[in-house]
């Protein structure tokens, strides 16, 4: 017992005594390790924390904290606020800066995913419902069906960390009377975008902060009821997989798996567990991974501690590949700008020497050419999917900052409906694109995935398509018989091509405006061209509310 173990980590924080000099408060760690998120977060890159520890050791403590005294979770998310508003204030004349930030906060309890985040019209989440998880071939493994919430501050941010909380599933134990029972995992996506000499660029940053299930084994000499057993022996079996992971990426193998291409594939056990298959990324892939280890000061808790370092002591010979997360076709842009500058570099030493173009150099000019289209292409197709799909990231800036005017402003071409909520306490903006083709619009229950995905009892499953054709005319089709739909109050039962300004009913609690931005955008020359016109009124020889304008010399408008 007098044995002496020495290990080696990164940094060590004593918070047991507040009055002891070297007492790391919840400010400190954060300034150590929140600090280093918020770097890589703003740097592009993706980043995780999760605590690892017994029962009681201060992991929730360490991660949320108590009201006043606030964990890592709550900092970062303040922290990444406070820096958009610096960057905002600060750097914003050089380049232009605009940010997203979007949450989800899901348990694993029991091997099954559950949303803690309940819907917007709920108060509460739904408690038998399981979300499956599913493996995209690029993106990696992801929770289908998972909530994902726009946070504009600090406060909303908080009362969603609050409303999860409410929801994790905790027990009183043998240690203290609120003992997390799964896995909590809060995910921060952090999306940046900026336009810097004309090119806009998007990085995308992934945190996930994870406060894990107590590590300690069911004490048998105690007497649980089934599903207390059946928990333990879940939160065993996942941190025995989140072992195993760990054991197999910091051995030798998986430790040259980081550094060479070459080296054979090393079969790392992820799928033995939804919290590793969840985490991969983060435990030897695109990530900065830090582990907390959590352990208590009490020499009755030997075994645990000594277990916790241990374990702690082998994922530190993990290796990670961190990359930045840079849309594909920005990097394709700038080394093409590169390029398309070399080339021009060599044409202008040749034609310097020789004078005269010879045929190596006409091969020049056709690259070049072929580059500059190239980028031209490019550009025009990210300007397209910034307008449309980026919705809310520049305009909401440029009013903000430049004008310092409030408002938004939503910049599009494509025909959208526009959500028109008439819940007194909703506070968010709904917008859908109508692309050209077929947009589907239901529940949730039909029997194909639909494009918008409406609730409330009087919306059939399949309730009605809108065609965008390629004229630009878009129509309403009513799918369902008597699926209420309205157009500007009137019944609709039957096909009907929808103007600017239209608003629709699709059930009782779904209110839309339809837009048209360029039908708005004729209508609105019309108007200009008669407003501006020399005008003179003659009243209408048949009724009095018939109008005839002039034009200069050779329009007339005629208006009734
Ligand atoms: N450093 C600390 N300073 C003050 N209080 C602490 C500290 N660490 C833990 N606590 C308190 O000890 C109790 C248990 O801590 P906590 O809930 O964070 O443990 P845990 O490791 O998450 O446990 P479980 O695995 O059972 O969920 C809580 O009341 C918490 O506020």
């Amino acid at each position: 017992r007098d044995r002496e173990r020495l290990f080696n980590f990164d940094r060590v924080f004593w918070s047991v005594d507040p009055k002891s000099d070297d007492f790391a408060s919840q400010e400190m760690v954060y300034g150590d390790l929140g600090a280093e998120v918020l770097a890589s977060a703003t740097e592009g890159y993706n980043a995780c924390v999760f605590a690892y520890g017994p029962t009681g050791s201060g992991k929730t403590y360490t991660m949320m904290g108590l009201p006043g005294d606030e964990g890592l979770i709550p900092r970062i998310c303040e922290g990444l606020f406070d820096r958009m508003k610096q960057v905002r204030e600060v750097e914003f004349e050089e380049e232009i800066f605009s940010f997203e930030v979007s949450v989800s906060y899901f348990e694993i309890y029991n091997e099954k995913v559950r949303d803690l985040l309940p819907a917007d019209d709920e108060t509460k989440r739904d408690e038998k419902c399981s979300l499956k998880v599913r493996e995209h071939p690029k993106d990696g493994p992801y929770v289908q069906g998972l909530k994902q919430r726009i946070v504009r501050d600090k406060q909303g941010v908080q009362e969603l960390i609050d409303k999860g909380t409410e929801n994790r599933t905790t027990a009183a134990t043998h240690m203290h009377d609120r003992s997390s029972r799964s896995h909590a995992i809060f995910t921060i996506n952090f999306t940046q975008a900026k336009l810097d000499e004309d090119l806009p660029s998007e990085i995308v940053s992934k945190i996930n902060l994870v406060d894990l299930a107590g590590s300690e084994r069911a004490d048998p000499t105690t007497n649980y009821h089934r599903g207390r057993l059946k928990e333990g022996a879940n939160i065993n079996k996942s941190l025995v997989a989140l072992g195993n992971v760990i054991q197999a990426l910091g051995s030798p193998q998986g430790q040259e798996r980081s550094t060479s291409v070459k080296t054979k594939a090393l079969f790392i056990p992820y799928r033995d567990s939804v919290l590793t298959w969840l985490l991969k990324d983060s435990l030897g892939g695109n990530a900065r991974t830090i582990m907390i280890a959590t352990i208590s000061p009490s020499s009755l808790r030997y075994n645990e501690t000594i277990n916790t370092l241990r374990y702690a002591r082998r994922a530190k010979n993990i290796v990670n590949r961190p990359c930045v997360n840079e849309d594909p076709n920005v990097s394709l842009i700038r080394e093409l700008r590169a390029e398309i500058v070399r080339l021009r570099g060599m044409l202008s030493s040749h034609w310097g020497s020789t004078m005269s173009l010879s045929d190596s150099s006409s091969n020049v000019v056709e690259k070049l050419e072929e580059h500059e289209n190239m980028v031209c292409e490019l550009t025009k197709t990210f300007f397209g999917k910034w307008q449309d799909s980026q919705f809310g990231l520049m305009q909401p800036l440029r009013a903000f900052d430049r004008s310092q005017s409030l408002g938004v402003i939503v910049d599009t071409q494509l025909p959208h409906l526009l959500c028109m909520d008439d819940d007194i306490l909703s506070t968010g903006i709904m917008l859908y694109y109508l692309q050209e083709g077929t947009t589907s619009i239901g529940t949730e229950d039909a029997a194909l995935p639909q494009d918008i995905v409406l609730s409330g009892s009087d919306v059939a499953a399949e309730h009605c398509y809108i065609e965008h054709d390629v004229r630009g005319d878009v129509t309403l089709y009513p799918c369902t018989d008597g699926a209420p739909i309205t157009v500007n109050d009137r019944d609709v039962a039957l096909p009907v091509r929808l103007s600017q300004g239209d608003i629709l009913h699709l059930g009782k609690g779904n209110m839309f405006r339809f837009n048209h931005p360029q039908e708005a955008a004729k209508l609105r020359e019309r108007r200009r061209v008669r407003n501006h016109g020399n005008r003179a009124i003659i009243p209408s020889p048949h009724t009095g509310n018939c109008f005839m304008y002039f034009f200069n010399v050779n329009y007339v408008h005629l208006e009734t």
